[in-house]
This record gives C-alpha cells, structure tokens and sequence, in this order.
C-alpha cells in the first residue's frame, strides 16, 4: 500500500506520525483539516485502535469530526473541553517565524478558535509550505454571506493602504455556486503575491464589517513538524529554538492506508 504514496503524502504522513507522538493518554486534542490533517487523525485512530491509547479530539469541521468517529477517536466539542493541550493541523504556508496562512480547505475560523484555545499548536506540512514571506497563497478571508460585495470593497480599499503587491480578490466559488463554510458563510480569497505585514494585515482585515476571521495565523504555532519524501522529519520549535531531525518509516497497517 504504501508504494501507492507520492513523495508529497508520503512527507505529509511523516510529518502527521511524528507529530501524533506528542499526543498522550488523556489529552483533549485540537484536529485540523485539510489533507495533511488528515493523515494525521489516521495516525491517531491507529493509536486508539492498536495501543488502547485515550483522549478526546475537538475537530475543526464537519469532514474532519466525520473522519475521527471513523477510526475510532472519541469526539467532543470545544465547549465541552473548554480547553486544549494540543492543536495540531496542517497549513497552507508557514514562514521563518511561524507565522502562517490557512483556510485553503475552507475551515479558517474553527481552526484559529481551537488553535487560540490550545496550550500549543503544532503545524504539519511538507516542505514546500515553507516562504520566505507569505502571501503567494491566495489569502482566505471568511465574510458573513450578507452583503458580501461591501465587505469585498473595502477589503479592496484597505488593501491600497498596505504592504501588499496584488489585491485582486475573489469570491471562492464551489461549482457554479459559491462556497459556503460550516458556519454559512462565504470565502473571499485575496490574491496579494507578497504580504510585508501579515500581523497589520490580520487586524486590518478584522475590522472590516462582515469579515468574521481572516486566515493570517499570527504568533499561534509554537512548532512546525516539516515532511519529507525520503521518510525525514524536522522539527522546529520556535519557544525553545530547538531543531531536530529524525527519519520516520513508512511501515504501517493497510487500515492506516486505506482511501477515507
Ligand atoms: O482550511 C483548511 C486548512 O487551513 C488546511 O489545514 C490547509 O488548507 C492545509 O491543507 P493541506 O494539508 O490539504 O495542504
């Protein structure tokens, strides 16, 4: 089965293995979305299924608390665990000191409420996540459905004033449709190339009327655990300033593997 990975899952699972190793018995655990994610809550399931492990995860939407209860990790909600020992979730680029941008899939605002509610957030990625200045990933930005096309002005407004170089924005769209979140709304994606001040760019865009959250992930994660397709890991801890590296293997049960 796992001759079956492309060198981009096969970094991903790595990068989830090893970070599924800071999950411990009784933990209440943040769980992102997205595909790396996704390996992630696989790893954990095989944790609950093979090695009796404990604890309760808080999933960051609908596609990732349907995938917990199937491989057997016990779901409760935020309000329920109050608070989080870890976090730990994928991203759509991450940079030198961990800031990041998410929301490609979609699920920004849970994600940054659990990673917020967390003693620690631990990204996952694989190395091509890594910029030297975000901004190259369209930007999300969830905006109530009501009037939308206001919010989009004067995001675009604000973008003028900014360290920015693009300022297209676009309604993300899901079919001919456009795309609703888990909390009904909409997403905008602003195509910016080079943002100079992701932490004056987050609390501008929140102060637009009918933004809800913007995907600028600003002094939240504490590690970073970056793939590779060869089976290496590194890990970066931007508290302590430690890096460490260590190669994982691919040996895993075809559960584990299977498409869900
Ligand atoms: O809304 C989605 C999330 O922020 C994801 O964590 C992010 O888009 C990265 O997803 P992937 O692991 O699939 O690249």
């Amino acid at each position: 089965m796992t001759g079956e990975l492309s060198p981009i899952d096969k970094a991903k699972f790595v990068a989830a293995k090893r970070a599924a190793e800071f999950v411990e018995d009784g933990m209440r655990v943040g769980l992102g979305t997205g595909s790396t994610a996704a390996w992630l809550v696989r790893c954990l399931g095989e944790k609950v299924r093979e090695e009796g492990m404990r604890f309760r995860g808080v999933p960051t939407s609908t596609r990732t608390a349907e995938l917990a209860r199937e491989v057997g990790i016990e779901v409760i909600t935020l309000d329920e665990a109050r608070w989080l020992d870890i976090t730990i979730d994928g991203a759509d680029e991450f940079d030198a000191e961990l800031n990041l941008i998410k929301g490609g899939g979609g699920a920004l605002l849970q994600e940054k409420i659990v990673a917020t509610a967390s003693d620690q957030m631990v990204v996952i990625a694989d190395a091509a996540k890594e910029v030297g200045s975000l901004g190259a990933f369209p930007l999300p930005v969830e905006v109530i459905p009501f009037g939308w096309t206001a919010s989009q002005a004067l995001i675009e407004e604000a973008l003028v004033s900014m360290d920015v170089m693009g300022r297209k924005t676009t309604l993300r769209m899901d079919g001919d449709k456009a795309y609703v979140t888990d909390e009904g709304n909409h997403i905008l994606d602003l195509h910016l190339s080079r943002i100079g001040n992701p932490r004056e760019l987050a609390l501008v865009l929140n102060q637009v009327p009918g933004v809800v959250e913007n995907g600028l992930f600003i002094d939240i994660c504490d590690r970073v655990v970056i793939g590779y397709g060869d089976g290496r890991v590194e890990t970066r801890d931007i508290n302590a300033g430690t890096v460490e590296e260590e190669t994982m293997d691919f040996v895993e049960s075809d559960n584990l593997f299977r498409d869900v």
